[in-house]
């Protein structure tokens, strides 16, 4: 072996061969300034954007599509769940009241609903309602005569002006799904009045979600014998008969003309 295959062999460079030695110490330039980086990426000279994502928020050029958008529709529900969780977390105990948006002052749900809420307020526990006319107003009104926690979750509908005038917390929602969500979650007791799709809805989603063991057994009174008497009869009749739900629980629910009794099951599982 030659010199010059011994220097190849132990790693060395052979004659004619550019070795590190030939690169020069410091780069010939100033090297680029301005890094730019985005979270973990770092771009340099031709790498770096001429915009930044800051300045694509900041912009008001574009068009609007993205507001109709899922994604932005996602932030949009996850900001209205933070705000109702925020609104209510501190709640305290509280029973909700549902029933129909249509029932006038005159009637005599109107004034048993009222009664109800005093009643329930009045033992210092809140009343939420869904903030509009109707049941939800009277339960309210109740609720605000004594000086009680008056809830209202409203829901933005067209030519609806908002929660009623006896809401003393309120907030209005957009999606009915997330309104929905805090009724279950801060109502320890429902007590349904005399209602259409609204009201059924809401009822139902208590019942289903009882049943299906998503949230503990939650006290439920149907008001108004004659009213819901219908409901019942073909639920035990065609319903069970049919298979379609096992045979009613007697304590999934409790339908009564009672104030006393409604009041009472209502109260009953909240420890004050
Ligand atoms: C239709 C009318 C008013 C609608 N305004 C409502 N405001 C707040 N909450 C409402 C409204 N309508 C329905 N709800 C919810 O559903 C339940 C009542 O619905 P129903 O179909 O009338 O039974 C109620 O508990 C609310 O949570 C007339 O002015």
């Amino acid at each position: 072996m030659n010199a010059d295959e011994r220097r190849a062999d132990e790693g060395g460079l052979a004659e004619g061969e550019e070795g590190p030695g030939a690169l020069p110490d410091a780069p010939a330039e100033e090297p680029a300034r301005g890094a730019y980086h985005r979270g973990p990426v770092i771009m340099r000279g031709p790498m770096v954007p001429s915009t930044t994502t800051a300045s694509h928020l900041l912009s008001n050029e574009g068009g609007t599509d993205w507001l109709h958008m899922d994604p932005w529709r996602v932030l949009r529900i996850q900001a209205e769940f933070v705000d109702g969780f925020g609104a209510l977390a501190e709640l305290g105990p509280a029973v909700a009241v549902f029933g129909s948006a249509r029932t006038p002052r005159s009637d005599p749900m109107y004034h048993a609903a009222c009664r109800v809420a005093r009643r329930i307020a009045g033992e210092g526990v809140a009343v939420i309602t869904g903030g509009g006319p109707g049941i939800m107003e009277a339960a309210n009104f109740g609720a605000s005569q004594v000086g009680g926690k008056s809830v209202g979750l409203g829901i933005e509908l067209p030519a609806e002006p908002g929660v009623n005038d006896y809401v003393n917390l309120g907030m209005n929602f957009r999606y009915f799904f997330v309104r929905k969500t805090m009724f279950v979650k801060y109502s320890s007791a429902a007590i349904v009045f005399p209602g259409g799709f609204g009201t059924l809805d809401e009822a139902f989603e208590l019942l289903t979600l009882v049943q299906t063991h998503k949230i503990a057994r939650t006290p439920v009174v149907f008001f108004g014998t004659s009213y819901w008497g219908g409901l019942m009869g073909w639920l035990e009749g065609e319903v069970v008969e049919s298979g379609c739900i096992s045979p009613l629980d007697p304590e999934l629910f409790v339908v009564t003309d009672d104030e006393d009794r409604a009041v009472r099951i209502a109260l009953g599982g909240i420890e004050r």
